[in-house]
């Protein structure tokens, strides 16, 4: 087909995302280390690009940041073993920015996630040349908050990797051209507020810049 690659958070593909997939975070937040890995989705709404703000959504009190590298799927594929899952890459920076007491809300009724972390603007993501990248395992993510460091870790920390992700994941449901497979977050997660500005980046690659802002009530008549 025509369309290009380049703008997949365009396509209307699906986001799948892992969760506690760093020891570090999994302590933090004081959540049991998985023993296979912990999938989610997240609505296509919920892509933006730099230049847009990220909003935090109406009656959340907790909106954190949560820096992690994304996986562009390149073509479709199910039951995609992990000897060939790397031909099947393309590299993104994204935000997993997650309504964390509506998230511990759901966590303690046994409801799902998909609120706490599929509102408007909650997946923040900034395209990354592939060869940039010679060894997904082996980078360094970081996350400021005004300036401030908060997130620093490295994908080598990763309980689950790409290619064991790729196969699970694909065991289940087909992944497409044009999906984004999230990763997992290090350590340092928290909340940001109206006002606040998020530098997050890869050491030598890639960095992007997102202020926050309050959701405007939308006025219906
Ligand atoms: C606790 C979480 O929100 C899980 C998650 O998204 C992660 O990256 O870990
Ligand atoms: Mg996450």
């Amino acid at each position: 087909h025509s369309r290009d690659i380049k703008r997949f958070w365009e396509w209307g593909r699906k986001i799948v995302c892992v969760g506690r997939n760093y020891i570090d975070h999994c302590a933090e937040l004081k959540n049991p280390v998985p023993s296979s890995p912990l999938i989610f989705l997240k609505p296509t709404s919920a892509y933006i690009r730099e230049g847009e703000p990220m909003k935090i959504p109406t009656g959340c009190d907790s909106v954190h940041h949560e820096v992690e590298l994304g996986i562009v799927i390149s073509k479709n594929g199910s039951d995609i073993q992990q000897s060939q899952a790397m031909d099947y890459v393309g590299y993104v920076l994204a935000l997993d920015m997650t309504a964390r007491d509506w998230q511990d809300k759901a966590k303690s009724k046994g409801q799902p996630w998909s609120m706490a972390k599929g509102f408007d603007t909650s997946c923040p993501i900034s395209g990354i040349e592939k060869e940039t990248i010679p060894d997904p395992h082996n980078i360094n993510l970081w996350l400021n908050v005004n300036d401030e460091s908060k997130q620093q870790g490295t994908t080598k920390d990763m309980i689950f990797t790409i290619p064991f992700l790729i196969n699970y994941i694909s065991s289940v449901m087909q992944l497409e051209e044009g999906d984004l497979l999230l990763t997992g977050t290090p350590k340092g997660v928290g909340p940001v507020r109206p006002g606040d500005v998020i530098h997050c980046g890869i050491d030598s690659v890639v960095s992007m810049k997102f202020p926050v802002e309050e959701e405007k009530e939308s006025i219906t008549s």
